[in-house]
């Protein structure tokens, strides 16, 4: 890994940018920038400075009202949309696959990198040749028409005769939901089957009025039964083969597993979000073999959306999670979401149940899965690099920090639309901006999944950033001395290689990635 190169200018850089750039200098863009040239010119030289500019072309450039006019690719179309509603395990994302499959060409989007992961497997099974990828790895297939990718690299410049959004109800997160808006309005599909929680019917509905396409609504019941049960689990030695403990922080994950282990009636597979994602694929694996050892899974919310895995029971260990600010009862979609991994139709165990740790928990989880998810109201947007790059003009003094302030503060958007959280951007962007660097660089790196809350991959980006500024070379030796990486042996020599393995993912996305300005942060 040390040997990894990255050159200013080389020529994948360039390649995802400008492939990038096609992609969004549609008409919109277009009249956008000749407007901004305009003003520009018409400016006094001396005046063009933070603040001067035309205030009406400043409101032009921060108008978000109509975002499906960024895609012209999509918006040629009259897309055939189904939308797949149901609960958890009720044969949504199997329907659509099997117009996926059956199609000359398409695309799959969904939230996870294991769920992509599984339609690619799928696919390929069934001799339908199935790319791979996701914002660490591009698994290319000879002959290939097919992608499972993760929604961040969803491609909006390419035709396809079939397309699936896995989970769309996503476009209502606050941090990734503005991924999920732009595959739902930007991918040019003649079919496109959106799968996923009834309460996002409304929204979509609203959406797809506006984009003109068509829609048919089509509501699922579940396959097979999940039993909440009446009482908690008494003790760890009660654990048995099928079970899935959900805990939601690394330290009481392998806490946990070690305890089941002590046992010595099971082995554990273990799955959380900051574990590679190739690990993560191998301890799922694992878990999932009837012939493997490893019969119990301890697992975070990072199971929780789509995944078809071996499980008989979830057993929540706790129904509160850290959420970057505080700690939180889990949401009634949370919590079905999790406990609907169990008993999946098809799997070893066809009846699923689900039950707590603690007895004092089992009010919150009979209620949850009692009661239906919060309909959606708004969905996620963020300005694309175009739009940042345009009002940046206008303001050429400003670091790149307070261009996407200042564009968040004055934009303006339809009562159907909010812009996600940009904390972790912004937190980037007060980095890059130290540096002599060009805005698409910039950009480039504050959407990288760098994780500024962890010190080592917060350093680790500094010291490449600073790096790539003076040189447009970075030689992943000088940020890590090879040979200086060991097999973990306490809990904190694990977390910091997790996290180093963070700073070589930011590594790859520059140099393997050709859509990197549609990259979101994380890549779960
Ligand atoms: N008609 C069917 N024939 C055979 N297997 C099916 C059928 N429908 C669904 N399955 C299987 O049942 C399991 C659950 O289906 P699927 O993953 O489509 O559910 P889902 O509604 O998308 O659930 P979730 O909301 O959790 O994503 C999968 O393993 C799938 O392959
Ligand atoms: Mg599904």
């Amino acid at each position: 890994m040390a040997s990894f190169l990255l050159r200013r200018n080389s020529n994948l850089l360039a390649r995802s940018l400008t492939g990038n750039y096609k992609e969004q200098f549609c008409p919109y863009f277009q009249a956008k920038f000749e407007c901004l040239g305009a003003a520009l010119n018409s400016l006094h030289p001396y005046s063009r400075s933070y603040g001067s500019a035309s205030g009406s072309i400043r409101n032009e450039i921060t108008d978000m009202t109509c975002p499906h006019t960024w895609y012209p690719l999509a918006r040629r179309k009259r897309r055939r949309v189904f939308l797949h509603v149901g609960p958890t395990n009720s044969g949504k994302t199997y329907q659509a696959l099997k117009q996926l499959q059956s199609s000359a060409s398409g695309i799959y989007c969904g939230p996870l990198r294991l769920l992509a992961w599984e339609v690619a497997k799928r696919l390929n099974k069934a001799n339908v040749p199935c790319d791979l990828i996701t914002g660490q790895e591009r698994d290319e297939v000879e002959g290939a028409h097919h992608k499972a990718v993760t929604v961040e690299m969803a491609d909006v410049s390419t035709d396809y005769k079939c397309a699936v959004i896995d989970e769309i109800q996503m476009l209502g997160c606050n941090t990734r939901g503005y991924s999920f808006t732009r595959a739902l309005l930007g991918i040019a599909a003649d079919e496109l089957h959106l799968c996923g929680d009834p309460a996002a019917v409304p929204l979509i509905q609203e959406i797809l009025d506006i984009t003109g396409d068509e829609l048919e609504v089509q509501y699922y019941e579940r396959l097979s039964p999940l039993v909440p049960m009446k009482v908690p689990l008494r003790s760890l030695s009660d654990v048995r083969n099928g079970d899935c403990i959900v805990t939601f922080s690394r330290r009481d994950i392998y806490k946990l597993k070690k305890r089941i282990e002590r046992e010595g009636k099971h082995l554990c597979s273990v799955v959380y979000g900051s574990l590679p994602p190739e690990t993560r694929t191998r301890q799922a694996s694992m878990f999932n073999d009837a012939s493997s050892e490893f019969d119990v899974l301890v697992a975070s919310d990072a199971i929780g959306m789509g995944l078809n895995l071996n499980i008989s029971r979830i057993i929540f260990s706790t129904m509160q999670k850290f959420d970057g600010f505080q700690m939180r009862d889990l949401t009634v979609p949370e919590i079905k979401q999790i406990a609907g991994r169990a008993g999946r139709y098809g799997s070893n165990f066809p009846l699923g149940e689900v039950t707590c740790m603690s007895g004092d928990d089992l009010p919150l989880l009979h209620s949850a899965l009692d009661s239906p998810s919060p309909i959606l109201e708004r969905a996620g947007l963020l300005p694309s690099y175009e739009l940042l790059y345009m009002y940046s003009r206008l303001h050429p003094q400003a670091g790149f920090y307070q261009v996407l302030e200042h564009f968040v503060d004055n934009a303006k958007l339809s009562e159907k639309y909010f812009i996600v959280n940009c904390d972790q951007v912004l937190k980037v962007a007060a980095v890059v901006d130290e540096f002599p660097l060009e805005l698409r660089d910039k950009y480039l790196f504050c959407i990288s999944p760098a994780d500024m809350d962890d010190e080592i991959s917060s350093q680790g980006l500094t010291q490449f950033v600073e790096n790539y500024a003076k040189k447009g070379l970075v030689r992943l030796r000088e940020i890590f001395t090879p040979g200086t990486l060991k097999v973990p042996t306490t809990p904190q020599a694990l977390k910091d290689l997790e996290s180093i393995h963070k700073v070589f993912s930011v590594a790859l996305i520059f140099i393997s990635s050709d859509t990197t300005l549609s990259l979101l942060r994380c890549d779960l």
